[in-house]
Formats: structure tokens, sequence, C-alpha cells
């Protein structure tokens, strides 16, 4: 058994399209009559599922199997992100930044329709509007704090400026930036939709994300950094490969999403572990995050993520802590609400002295439940704790 570092994570880059349950789609197609490729949830888990290294192309052609399930379906909608909160919260996830394209889930005013849908009554607004709901119903249930991120697609570069206003219209109900998904083989010199929308972005003050040397070259971030004005870069493996550029990122402590479970799968990095460029932007004190991206279509959970670098990548119970604090640091919230996250960490990770005092307050959660070896938490180290197969929320989420 792995002894699991266990804590109050921080999760920046996870598609709710790639957390939806599969149990559920099953569930939703039955009720509206709709076919799946296959029949039953375990035929499906075995389409879906990835478990050997592939391309981006094979992995993003694993949506079309389950999409037109829960588009233009707004219970469905709705329920995939209230699930999607009470997962992390299973997960131990503190805070969570869970992206999605709203036109890939609407089924009217989309120009064409997604998923050889028939034309309904939900636009991409309307869907905006009912994740919101989901979430918000969710973190009042299962508290972990989520926020959205709305994805712009590469293929699709006339959604863009639509997606960027909806980032606007709902940035004081959740949502926080705006990013680029799909595939990096698209440059977006040739697609000014993305650009146009990006420069809205940054003169409305929305924030920004991008993929970028996921699979795509040093190039593709070196695009999203100075044409999109990315904050944050999503994956970013191959920017290694531009030693000069990598170094200035570095300097100018950009924020890297790291997604290793992922990588392997969608043939972005070696699939020796051992290989990751991870290593290296953690010898290099990177200013980066542990992500899942995809959690259905990997079978995996933040866990598997931790556990993953741990094992083959010689993660420290530090280095856990200062990534996590470095993922509070490199959110998307606003000032106010991040210095609280951070308040959070520090004091679950007695890093601060004048919250050690308030542990008290926080045995008692930790009594209540049965999880092993949780007697380390007030001494200054919730990494001390190691999971032994539940991965309930151990201290509660968060202090009283
Ligand atoms: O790892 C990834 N790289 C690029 N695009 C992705 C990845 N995961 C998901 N999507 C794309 O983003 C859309 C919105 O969530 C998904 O529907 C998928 O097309």
């Amino acid at each position: 058994m792995i002894p699991v570092l266990l804590s109050l994570q921080i999760e920046l880059h996870v598609h709710l399209d790639g957390a939806i349950r599969i149990k559920t789609i099953v569930e939703v197609a039955k009720r509206r009559g709709i076919t799946l490729p296959v029949n039953g949830e375990d035929e499906m888990r075995d389409l879906v599922i990835m478990h050997e290294p592939a391309t981006l192309t094979e992995f993003l052609g694993k949506f079309n199997h389950y999409m037109h399930a829960i588009a233009g379906d707004r219970e469905a909608i709705k329920r995939i992100a209230y699930e999607f909160v009470q997962t992390k919260a299973e997960e131990g996830v503190l805070y969570v930044e869970a992206r999605y394209s709203p036109h890939l889930l609407a089924n009217k005013g989309v120009d064409p329709l997604p998923w050889d849908q028939k034309p309904g009554d939900i636009t991409p607004d309307d869907v905006v509007d009912l994740v919101n709901q989901g979430f918000k119903e969710g973190e009042k249930a299962f508290k972990t704090k989520v926020r959205s991120i709305l994805c712009c697609l590469r293929h699709k570069p006339n959604w863009s400026m639509d997606v960027v206003e909806l980032c606007k219209k709902y940035r004081k109900d959740g949502v926080v930036a705006i990013d680029l998904a799909g595939d990096e083989s698209m440059n977006c010199e040739s697609y000014p939709g993305h650009k146009r929308a990006f420069e809205e972005a940054v003169r409305s003050e929305v924030h920004r994300t991008v993929h970028a040397g996921e699979v795509g070259s040093a190039n593709v971030v070196k695009e999203a950094v100075e044409v999109l004005k990315a904050e944050r870069i999503g994956h970013g493996y191959h920017t290694l490969e531009d030693q000069t550029l990598y170094k200035r990122l570095l300097q100018q402590n950009m924020h890297f999403e790291m997604c290793p479970v992922s990588s392997r799968l969608t043939g972005a990095s070696d699939p020796d572990f051992t290989k990751h460029p991870l290593i290296t932007f953690k010898k290099d004190k990177a200013n980066y995050s542990l992500n899942t991206d995809d959690p259905t279509i990997f079978n995996s959970t933040l866990n598997s993520d931790y556990q993953v670098v741990q094992k083959y990548m010689d993660f420290t119970e530090e280095e856990f802590k200062r990534l996590n604090i470095n993922a509070a640091k490199s959110c998307f919230l606003p000032a106010k609400e991040k210095e609280e996250l951070l308040e959070q960490l520090y004091e679950a990770y007695g890093m601060m002295e004048k919250y050690q005092n308030t542990c008290a307050s926080v045995r008692p959660l930790l009594e209540k439940t049965n999880f092993p070896h949780s007697a380390g938490i007030c001494k200054g180290s919730v990494f001390s704790i190691s999971l032994l197969g539940t991965q309930q929320h151990a201290m509660g989420g968060r202090p009283p």
C-alpha cells in the first residue's frame, strides 16, 4: 500500500465534461431515450476509459461516446455540476476551478449544433446558468469551493467571442476565467476569433489560461503568453524544448497546470513517469499545480496524480505543500478570497504561527471520522496522514 499524501488540495485544471460519472451518463441516456454506443455501465466504462498511452486526438474522440446524452438537458447539466462538487469533496479538494465549453452542452444558439442534436431551447448562456446552479448547490452540500472557467475550443474560433462575453456576464456568479482548449495543432494567429476574444478578456480583466505545450511545441506556449496574454498555462510540458522561453517563464513565475496521469495517456509525455518533464519543473522550483484533467476518461482521482508523482518522481511532503500553496496563489479568485484560501492552507500545514492555536478546533472533526493516523494534523503536518481507502474530507474541509 502506498501512503498517500492527503490534504486540502487545490485543483485548477479539470474539465467538467471530462469528469462526468459513467453511471449518470447511462441513467440520463435511459431517461431521455437516447442511444449510447454500448449498453450498460460496464460496457460504457470499457469504451470511455483509456488504459494505454494513445494520442490527444484519440483521447478527444472519447467525448463523442457520451456528450450527446448530457447536452441539451437541463436536469443533466445541473446534475453533472452538482455531482462534480460531491466527487471533489470526497477527494479532499478544498478549492477547484472546473472548466467546460458552454457551447458543447447547448442545443440552441450554436452553429453548428454539437453532437448531431435536434434543436432545443438551451443556449450556451443557459448552460452557464445551469452549471452555476449545480455548483452552488454542491458547494452548499459538500463544502468544497468551486468556480468555473469557460473554454474556447481551438477548432471553433467563431464561438470565442461568445465565451468571453459569458465570462463577463457571469463574473459575479462563479465564472473566474477564460481558457482555450482542444487540438493545439491550430495556431491562433490564423484563427483571429481566439485572438480577439482574448484581447477582449484582457480589456475586461477576465483571467486567462491556455492549453499549450501539452502535445504542441514550445511555440504554442510562446503564443499563449505573448499573443493571448495567458496568466497560466494548461500543461506546458513542451515549454522545456525552448530553454530561453522556459527560463523567462520561470522568472515571471508563470503557473503551469500539470496533469501527470493525463499526460501519459494522451501521449503528451513519455509513458515512463520517471522521465516526465514535471521532474525538471520540480527541480527548478517552478510554480505549478497537480490536476486530474479528465478523470472519467483516465479513470483517476486527484489522489491518482498525487500517488504517481510520489512513487515515480520523489515528491516529498514539502513539495506537496509548496505546490498547493503555489496553486492557491495562482488561482483566479479575487484577492480577498485568495488570501482566505491561503490562510486555510498555511493553517493546515502548520506554517503560520498565528493559526497554530486554532488546531484545537480542527481536532474534534478528525476524531469524528474513522480516519487512520489523524493525530498528526495538529502537529503542523497534515501530510503525516496516510490514506487507507477512504478519501473523505478528514478534516471537514476547513476550520469552522
Ligand atoms: O487535455 C486536454 N487538452 C485539450 N483539450 C481538452 C483536454 N481535455 C478536454 N479537452 C477539451 O476541452 C473541452 C471542454 O472541456 C472538452 O470537451 C474537450 O474537447
